[in-house]
């Protein structure tokens, strides 16, 4: 589903990826990790066309990407709501944006926001709500386009630890349903145990693949009451050593 080959990026004297290539399949769900500043953000930002890359070439769906694209849905770190449009307002956004049927997609982000928990609260605004509340519009505003590829840069990052947890509980059954492909980076060990299908280490700056580890570990996870304790405790401990 995306294809990354010899994808290199410069700012200026600053380089930031080398030679990365990388292979993510359809519904995959792959976690980027590394050092701060190793690139994770600008591997993203490439992949989501919103940014070129200095060499290499990327594709999505058998397409190169020159632009971003419709069927590619972005979560950042911050929600990024807008303060003045009511909850359901901000999910409606990419609607409008992309000329989208009104009324269906309507209806689309009410279910989005009900199986989030916010049904009752899509007509507040913004400041109104909790940051893990804001965090779950920001999601469902990406996922009211029905995106084929879901990119998330550290999404989690900004949260209490509990809140944190319980988002990345609700991300791991969004995407057994819905199975977009998605490219999740993080800072946290447990966060890709607990949700990827593989985990890309990147070494620091300029950021290369170090190594990419399968977590072969049967779904739903959990860190709570875990079955398969004994894998988890290993790719925590591989990712641990691949990171320090
Ligand atoms: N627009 C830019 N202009 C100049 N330098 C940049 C730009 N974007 C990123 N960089 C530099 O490229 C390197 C990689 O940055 P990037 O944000 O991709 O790293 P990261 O791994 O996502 O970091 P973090 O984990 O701290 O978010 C850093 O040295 C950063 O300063």
């Amino acid at each position: 589903m995306i294809g990354l080959s010899g994808v290199s990026r410069r700012f200026g004297a600053v380089e930031a990826l080398a030679g990365i290539d990388l292979e993510v399949g359809e519904s995959e769900f792959l976690a980027v990790i590394g050092r701060s500043g190793c690139g994770k953000s600008t591997l993203l930002r490439i992949i989501a066309g919103l940014l070129e890359p200095s060499a290499g070439t990327v594709v999505v769906d058998g397409r190169p990407v020159r632009r971003p694209r419709r069927d590619v849905a972005l979560v950042f770190q911050r929600p990024a709501l807008l303060p003045w449009r009511t909850v359901l307002g901000n999910v409606l956004l990419p609607v409008e944006i992309l000329g989208l049927p009104s009324a269906s997609s309507r209806k689309h982000a009410l279910e989005l926001l009900d199986s989030a928990g916010l049904g009752d609260v899509h007509g507040r605004l913004p400041h109104e709500l909790s940051g893990g509340m804001q965090q779950r519009v920001a999601l469902c505003r990406a996922l009211v386009q029905r995106p084929r590829v879901l990119l998330m840069d550290e999404p989690f990052s900004a949260l209490d630890a509990l809140t944190r947890a319980e988002l990345a509980d609700r991300l791991q059954e969004l995407h057994m349903g819905l199975r977009a492909t998605t490219v999740f980076v993080t800072h946290s060990i447990q966060e890709a145990v607990l949700l990827a299908d593989r985990v890309a280490v990147l070494t620091p700056r300029p950021g290369r693949i170090r190594k990419i580890l399968d977590v072969d570990i049967p779904r739903p996870r959990s860190f709570g009451h875990n079955a398969h304790l004994i894998e988890v405790s290993r790719c925590v401990a591989e990712l641990h050593d691949l990171l320090l």
